[in-house]
């Protein structure tokens, strides 16, 4: 078993809720695994339709996974792309340490402090009532920022190089999070974000991130 918990002591940010492992993967692995998937993954702009507006994203994405598996936000439906031997790697050995299963990712790449994602929440239909996301962070130190949805003000922590966040079953319905700008960020940094999507779910949502 390559994950020792006694060297790896997860923070709690909220309870049951929102977990922090801040090294999850040693620098070695997490150096390899970005220089992997910076080379390996096809990067995309994507972009949505705001008001007859085309409307870039703040950052490059990729959808991958199990065929089927198919996921709409912000009025994109995405089909994923088969697995990556990297990303499948890192796959096998979140669903071992968290004793649970996933069959598809969101790959997303800041390319510099200007790139962000906004204020939202993981609660599309076909990510069932109570989705786990594993969210992986390699390259730049980001800040996440989260809040409660009916009021209450935001908390923020530092997700560093190799670190896992798991988002848990009350996460997405009770909070919002977002990856604010940050100013003087001028390097990359990939997030790789590992969902179960349910096979036969409805691709009727449209959310704005
Ligand atoms: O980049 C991050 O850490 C957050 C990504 C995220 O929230 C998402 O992909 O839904
Ligand atoms: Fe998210």
């Amino acid at each position: 078993m390559m994950f020792d918990f006694f060297e790896n002591n997860p923070l709690e940010l909220e309870k049951n809720a929102l977990i922090l492992y801040p090294n999850f993967f040693d620098k070695t692995r997490s150096d390899k695994y970005f220089i992997d998937l910076l080379g390996s993954v096809d990067w995309q702009q994507h972009y949505l339709t705001l008001y007859g507006q085309k409307i870039p994203f703040p950052r490059l994405m990729c959808w991958m996974g199990q065929q089927g598996a198919s996921y709409s936000f912000s009025g994109n439906t995405f089909q994923p792309l088969g697995w990556d031997s990297t990303v499948l790697s890192i796959k096998k050995e979140l669903e071992e340490v968290l004793n649970t299963e996933f069959n598809s990712v969101l790959l997303n790449l800041y390319r510099n402090g200007q790139d962000s994602m906004s204020w939202h929440a993981d609660d599309e239909p076909e990510l069932g009532a109570e989705p786990i996301i594993a969210s992986v962070s390699l390259g730049a130190d980001r800040t996440f920022a989260w809040k409660p949805k009916y009021g209450g003000s935001s908390k923020k922590v530092t997700l560093p190089h190799g670190s896992l966040l798991v988002m848990k079953a009350h996460f997405q319905s009770q909070f919002l999070h977002a990856l604010p700008k940050a100013k003087h960020v001028t390097h990359h940094r990939i997030n790789l974000t590992y969902r179960f999507i349910r096979p036969k779910g409805s691709t009727t949502a449209f959310f704005i991130k």
